[in-house]
C-alpha cells in the first residue's frame, strides 16, 4: 500500500488545526521546533509544509523533490523563498485578513501605551515607587489624526478602531482613491509625504516589496510633527531604522514597534540598541518595543490555523488551492480549444500529440467527463491559434465529435 503524503508542521500551530489535520488523508509531523538550518534537511519526503515566520530558503526547496504546497499560516509570504517556489511548481499559500484584529489591537495597545508610557509606569510601580507626577502628563488621543500607510486587511481594521477613539483616519496606499477614501470613511492623503506631515499618530501597514522596502525614510521623519507617535507593527524593511532612531533623539518622536532588523528567530537574545531609547531624550522621544507578538492571540492563532485547515483540506480533496499567492494571472495563453470527445484512453493524448507537433504550447488543461462516462470536454488554453491543417487532423480523429477555438481576453 502507498503511504499517505507527509504533512510537516514546522511552527506553532493551534492544537484544533493540529487534531483536525490529522483527520484528513495525510500523514502529519507537529516539529514547531525545527530551525531554518535544520528544516532544510527535514523536507524529503514531504508533500506538504506548514510554517508561521520560519524561514523557507532556496536550499530547503532543492531537497523537497515532494512538496506540492507550502502554508504559511499568517499574511506575509516574504519568508518564504516564493520564487524558488514558483520554479519548481511548488504551490504558495497565505491567510490573508485573519490575524487583522489581533495586529490593529496591537497598534492601539501601542499608541496609548505611548501616551500614558504604562510600560515605565508599571515599571517604577514594581521598582516601589509612586511617581504620579512624573506619569500623569499624558496628552490623550481623542481628536487626534492618525496616518494609515497600506489600507489593506490590517490597515482598514485600523481606521474603523480609530473612529472609536474619536480619532480622524487619513489613509495613503497604492491603490486608495478619494473615492475609495471615502467609502471607507476616512481621509485621503495624494502621498506618504503628505500623510506624514497631516498626522499626529503615522502607522505603517504596507506590505514588503521592491518598491515598499525603506519607504519610511528620513523624509517621512523629517515632515512629521516634533512629538509625533510612529507605529510599526508590519515589517522592520519598510523603515530606516537609523533616520528613525536620530528622530527620536532630536525630533522627540514616539515609537512602537513590534517588529525590528534581525529578529534573532529561535533564539532568546536580540541584539540591538534600539530597545535602549525606551527612558525619554531630552526632546521627549523614545521607543516601546514588543517581540513579534501582534498576532500571536489565541483568536488570531485559531483564525489563522482554521484557515490554514481550510486550504490544505481543499488542496488535497477538492484539487484547488485557496489564497494562492504564486499562480500567474499574467498567462500568455490567448485562444481556448474546446473538444468534445468520446472519453477512450488516448483520445485526449493523441490530441496533445498533434497540437505539440504543430509547435503550441498548452497553459492549461481541464476535462469534464460526463454522466454515463462515454463523453468529455476538454478545454485547452493556449498560447496561438492553430492552423486549419491542425485542426483537420484533431477533427479526423474518430473520437473526436468537435473543436472550437474561443479567443480569450487580453488580461496581462
Ligand atoms: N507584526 C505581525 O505579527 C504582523 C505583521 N503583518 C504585516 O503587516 C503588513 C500589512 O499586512 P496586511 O494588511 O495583512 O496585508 P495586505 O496585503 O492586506 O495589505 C498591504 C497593503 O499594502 C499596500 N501596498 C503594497 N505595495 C504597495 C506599494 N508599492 N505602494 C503603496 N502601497 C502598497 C497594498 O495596496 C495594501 O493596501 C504586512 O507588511 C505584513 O507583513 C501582518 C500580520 C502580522
Ligand atoms: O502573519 C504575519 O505576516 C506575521 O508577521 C505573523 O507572524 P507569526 O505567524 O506570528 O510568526
Amino acid at each position: 500500500m502507498r503511504a499517505a503524503m507527509r504533512l510537516l508542521i514546522a511552527d506553532k500551530l493551534h492544537p484544533r488545526a493540529v487534531e483536525e489535520l490529522r483527520t484528513l488523508p495525510v500523514d502529519v509531523i507537529y516539529e514547531p521546533e525545527l530551525t531554518k538550518e535544520t528544516l532544510e534537511t527535514s523536507l524529503h519526503n514531504v508533500g506538504i509544509l506548514v510554517v508561521r515566520s520560519k524561514e523557507v530558503t532556496r536550499k530547503a526547496l532543492e531537497s523537497a523533490r515532494q512538496l506540492n504546497l507550502i502554508v504559511r499560516a499568517g499574511a506575509e509570504t516574504a519568508t518564504i523563498d516564493v520564487k524558488a517556489a514558483s520554479e519548481r511548481g511548488i504551490y504558495v499559500a497565505n491567510c490573508p485578513g485573519k490575524n487583522a484584529s489581533a495586529v490593529a489591537e496591537l497598534v492601539f495597545g501601542l499608541i496609548v501605551s505611548i501616551d500614558r508610557r504604562i510600560p515605565d509606569a508599571v515599571a517604577s510601580l514594581r521598582a516601589g515607587r509612586w511617581e504620579r507626577t512624573e506619569y500623569a502628563k499624558a496628552e490623550g488621543v481623542i481628536g487626534k489624526t492618525i496616518g494609515i500607510a497600506g489600507l489593506g486587511a490590517i490597515g482598514r481594521d485600523v481606521a474603523c478602531r480609530a473612529k472609536t477613539f474619536g480619532m480622524h483616519p487619513i489613509g495613503w496606499s497604492r491603490s486608495l482613491s478619494p473615492a475609495r477614501a471615502a467609502e471607507l470613511g476616512i481621509g485621503h492623503a495624494s502621498s506618504l509625504e503628505e500623510l506624514a506631515a497631516r498626522s499626529d499618530v503615522l502607522t505603517v501597514h504596507l506590505g514588503l516589496n521592491d518598491r515598499t522596502r525603506g519607504i519610511i525614510s528620513k523624509r517621512i521623519f523629517e515632515v512629521m510633527p516634533k512629538r509625533g507617535i510612529f507605529i510599526n507593527c508590519a515589517r522592520p524593511d519598510l523603515v530606516d531604522n537609523d533616520a528613525m532612531r536620530d528622530a527620536i533623539v532630536t525630533k522627540g518622536i514616539r515609537v512602537g514597534i513590534d517588529v525590528v532588523p534581525n529578529e534573532p528567530r529561535g533564539k532568546k537574545e536580540i541584539t540591538t540598541d534600539l530597545y535602549n531609547l525606551s527612558t525619554p531624550s531630552s526632546t521627549g522621544g523614545f521607543l516601546y518595543g514588543t517581540p513579534h507578538i501582534a498576532a500571536s492571540t489565541d483568536q488570531a492563532q485559531l483564525a489563522i490555523a482554521t484557515e490554514t485547515v481550510r486550504v490544505i483540506r481543499s488542496f488535497l480533496l477538492e484539487g484547488t488551492v485557496p489564497n494562492v499567492v504564486n499562480v500567474t494571472n499574467l498567462s500568455t495563453a490567448r485562444f481556448q480549444m474546446v473538444i468534445r470527445m468520446l472519453d477512450k484512453v488516448g483520445t485526449l493524448a493523441n490530441v496533445l500529440a498533434v497540437i505539440k507537433r504543430h509547435g503550441i504550447n498548452v497553459e492549461e488543461v481541464t476535462n469534464t467527463v460526463f454522466d454515463g462516462g462515454s463523453a468529455s470536454c476538454a478545454k485547452l488554453r493556449i498560447v496561438s491559434r492553430p492552423t486549419e491543417a491542425c485542426l483537420h487532423e484533431i477533427r479526423a480523429f474518430e473520437e473526436v465529435l468537435h473543436v472550437d477555438i474561443v479567443t480569450l481576453p487580453n488580461l496581462a
